[in-house]
């Protein structure tokens, strides 16, 4: 400011100069318009449009005669281009201030010469005023406008111009070969010569050093230029010239109206180079214009900034905006993992409830559990005494039960030897007692009160084998009735009031040599309703009426269990069939039934083991005697049975029942296999008293036919023949193993108490009598191989 109000006063000065710079501005608007560039670098050339900038200002014209580099114009902006620009016009003032200035001087050393005081002589003066007056008059002249301006060379200009302004003036001054008159007519008057401006304005500067300076300066300047020419001297203060002198000085001044013409030239051509580059903006626009065109290219630039600015805050401000988007969507997403986290941690909380709860309930019940620990350890502890004087008691036992296990296994190996010699002892009884036995049995007569029908039996009282069978007869003397009594003795005779028990305690004997592995045979024998089913079969709801087949069951199976202890297991398959007008029926097949001629029973024997089978035979495995009463149940049921005149529920057929006992022993190792027969006979009654005829006749034929080969079998057995007709019946066939040398049989023979049935009973007594004498030899044990 303080430089701009200074180019201002020198304006005020001068104000011709700036007058026409003024109206060069104001008659050349285009100045204001923006240049259209079309090329960027500083020395192309540039044309206006019609507008301003900073950028504009900066490059015009004017700035040639300004102290201001292109680059400096271009590096600059905003207010500092501005301030260029006024800083260049105030340079062009003030050159402008210094030629007025010049002019004044010289119009002044004009009157100085023109003043009698002087001894200028009025031809200097003449020569002087022609001089001034071209230069005057030069500067009142209208600006010639100038066609082309180079502006490539207007920039050297300017920057020689900066060059010299730069350095100082002083020192260009006291350059003598640049004051030199004939640079200055080479270098000045050169129009392709660049450093033409610069040459000028050096010539101009030290023309007017010289010309217009204080005393001491003048007398520097002075010698300076009298070295130049030949040392000629001017001094102001000498007031006298001579001839001389004036001559030399008339010369000097011609010199220096040639400079100043020259000055005056150029300075035209710069200010018609001003004056084009000036022209339309200096027309229209006046300095204030041009400071308010100023302030408002600020004002725009502040607000193109500002805009920049805004442009960036909205830049920004949509940054941020989308930042804010994106942070309420985070704080949204953050919000619902807060509700949730915040739930969880509810959740948690009642769960860290509920687990304090836990843990309080479960320190509770530690601390019961530590004091029923503590109460266990004390027991645990007497436990654990009792524990070891258990130990040593057990240990004591161990001693006293491997002690007793030595006796044990002793007593077992005595007790084997034990049952080896019974078994021996036992059968050499059997084999004492005989092979084959017979028991009588007498039927209680119903209707006498104590069921003993005296006056056909007579028992004997002290004996038990022996029966007497009264018979009356009719003396052939005297034709008077007497009683014959006829004894019969048998292994065992039971009464009338026997029991099924007692007739069972003798026979179980051969049960037990069943189990032994003899094959046995008991069999009844008997007229039609002796109660020979009774004693065989008994009633099996009635307990004490049960006959020898069930109770010979449960023995067998009360025997297996006591043998068990003695290392003995028996496998026990049961048989029942029988035979029926020379026909073998299974009664265990519900299927087949009688006369199913489907199924053929075959009796086979095996010599070697003297085992008998009977083919398609049913064979059921027991294990208890439940299963045993099922059968026989099953087996009655199957049974024949027809009515007869002699005995309603008369049985017409033989029925056998087996039992196959098969033992092995763990600790011997022993087999055996034995068979029980318990064989209930068909009734012997004859068949002229039976009445029976047709069918039932051919049943009785049949089985009398049986009936008799039995007694021969037997018979023959005991008269020891060679031949043994067993093949006679089915029914001695079948029992060809179980009558003889390998078996032990026993014969029950079943007797009516009843005077009507006397002769039936003798004969069947006659028939037990024939067979109780037979010896049927040693009997064998059946082994298995
Ligand atoms: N010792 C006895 N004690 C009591 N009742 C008996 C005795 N013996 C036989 N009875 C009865 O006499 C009847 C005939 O006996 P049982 O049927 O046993 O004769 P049976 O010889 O088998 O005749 P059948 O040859 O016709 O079969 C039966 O009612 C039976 O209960």
């Amino acid at each position: 400011m303080e430089k701009r109000q200074l180019h201002s006063s020198q304006l005020q000065q001068s104000q011709q100069p700036l007058n026409i710079i003024t109206n060069t501005i104001n008659s050349r608007p285009s100045l204001l318009r923006k240049p259209t560039t079309t090329s960027t670098t500083s020395n192309d050339r540039i044309s206006y449009p019609p507008s301003s900038d900073s950028k504009f200002i900066q490059q015009q014209p004017l700035l040639t005669n300004a102290d201001i580099k292109l680059e400096d114009i271009e590096n600059s902006s905003g207010n500092s281009g501005n301030n260029i620009l006024k800083n260049s016009i105030n340079n062009v003032s003030m050159q402008i201030s210094q030629l007025n200035s010049s002019h004044h001087s010289r119009a002044l050393l004009m009157q100085k010469r023109n003043n009698p005081t002087t001894n200028i002589r009025p031809t200097v003066k003449k020569k002087l005023d022609d001089t001034h007056k071209p230069l005057a008059s030069n500067f009142k002249k209208p600006v010639a406008p100038i066609s082309k301006l180079n502006n490539t060379s207007m920039n050297n200009n300017n920057n020689k111009i900066n060059n010299f302004n730069n350095t100082n003036n002083t020192n260009n001054i006291n350059s003598k070969n640049d004051i030199s008159p004939t640079q200055n007519t080479t270098k000045t008057f050169s129009p392709n010569s660049s450093l033409l401006n610069s040459s000028i304005k050096f010539e101009k500067s030290n023309f007017f050093s010289t010309m217009y300076s204080s005393p001491t300066t003048t007398t520097t300047s002075s010698t300076i230029i009298n070295e130049n020419n030949n040392n000629i001297s001017m001094s102001s203060n000498n007031s006298s010239f001579d001839l001389q002198q004036q001559h030399a000085l008339h010369e000097r001044m011609n010199k220096i109206d040639q400079f100043t013409q020259t000055v005056r030239g150029n300075l035209q051509t710069q200010f018609d180079n001003i004056s084009e580059q000036l022209k339309p903006p200096r027309l229209s626009l006046s300095i204030q214009d041009i400071k308010t065109r100023l302030d408002y290219e600020e004002k725009n630039k502040e607000v193109e900034k500002v805009k920049l600015e805004l442009k960036n805050v909205l830049q920004s401000f949509k940054e941020k905006e989308k930042e804010l988007m994106e942070a309420h969507y985070k704080v949204s997403q953050l919000s619902l993992i807060k509700d949730n986290m915040e739930r969880d941690l509810q959740q948690s909380n009642q769960t860290i409830l509920d687990l304090q709860h836990e843990i309080r309930s479960s320190s509770l019940k530690a601390i019961e559990v530590d004091e029923k620990f503590h109460n266990m350890t004390s027991v645990t502890k007497d436990l654990d005494d009792e524990i070891i004087r258990l130990n040593q008691l057990v240990n004591q036992r161990d001693v006293e039960i491997e002690s007793l296990k030595k006796d044990n296994r002793d007593l077992l190996e005595k007790s084997r030897a034990d049952e080896k010699l019974r078994r021996k002892l036992h059968n050499t009884i059997q084999e004492l007692k005989g092979n084959i036995r017979v028991f009588c049995r007498i039927r209680p007569d119903f209707s006498s009160p104590d069921g003993l029908n005296g006056n056909v039996f007579n028992l004997p009282p002290g004996t038990d084998n022996l029966v007497e069978v009264k018979s009356p007869t009719i003396g052939s003397f005297n034709g008077e009735a007497s009683i014959k009594k006829t004894a019969f003795t048998f292994d065992r005779v039971f009464g009338p009031a026997s029991t099924q028990e007692m007739v069972f305690e003798d026979i179980s004997q051969l049960v037990q040599s069943s189990l032994d592995g003899y094959n046995t045979c008991i069999f009844t024998y008997g007229q039609t309703g002796s109660g020979k089913t009774h004693s065989i079969l008994g009633d099996l709801k009635v307990p004490s009426q049960r006959g020898m087949i069930p109770r010979t069951v449960e023995k067998i199976f009360s025997s297996i269990q006591e043998l068990s202890e003695k290392g003995w297991t028996y496998q026990i398959e049961c048989f029942f069939l029988e035979i029926y007008n020379e026909t073998i029926n299974d009664l265990l097949n519900t299927t087949s039934k009688n006369n199913n001629n489907d199924l053929k029973y075959e009796i086979k024997h095996n010599l070697e083991n003297n085992v008998t089978t009977v083919t398609n035979m049913t064979v059921v495995p027991v294990t208890n005697p439940k299963q045993v009463y099922e059968l026989l149940a099953l087996a009655n049921k199957t049974r024949s049975v027809a009515k007869t005149l002699c005995n309603e529920r008369s049985s017409r057929s033989h029925t056998v029942f087996q039992l196959k006992l098969t033992g092995f022993n763990q600790q011997s190792s022993e087999r055996t296999q034995g068979l029980l027969n318990l064989i209930d006979l068909a009734g012997s009654e004859r068949v002229s008293r039976s009445g029976v005829e047709g069918k039932q006749l051919k049943e009785t034929q049949a089985i009398n036919k049986s009936l008799s080969s039995l007694g021969d079998v037997i018979s023959a057995l005991a008269n020891k023949e060679q031949h043994i007709p067993y093949r006679n019946s089915k029914l001695t066939f079948l029992l060809q193993n179980s009558i003889g040398g390998n078996s032990k049989t026993l014969m029950f023979v079943n007797i009516s108490p009843e005077l009507k049935d006397l002769q039936e009973s003798t004969s069947s007594l006659r028939f037990a009598a024939k067979v109780n004498s037979c010896e049927l030899g040693v009997a064998r044990k059946q082994k298995i191989i």
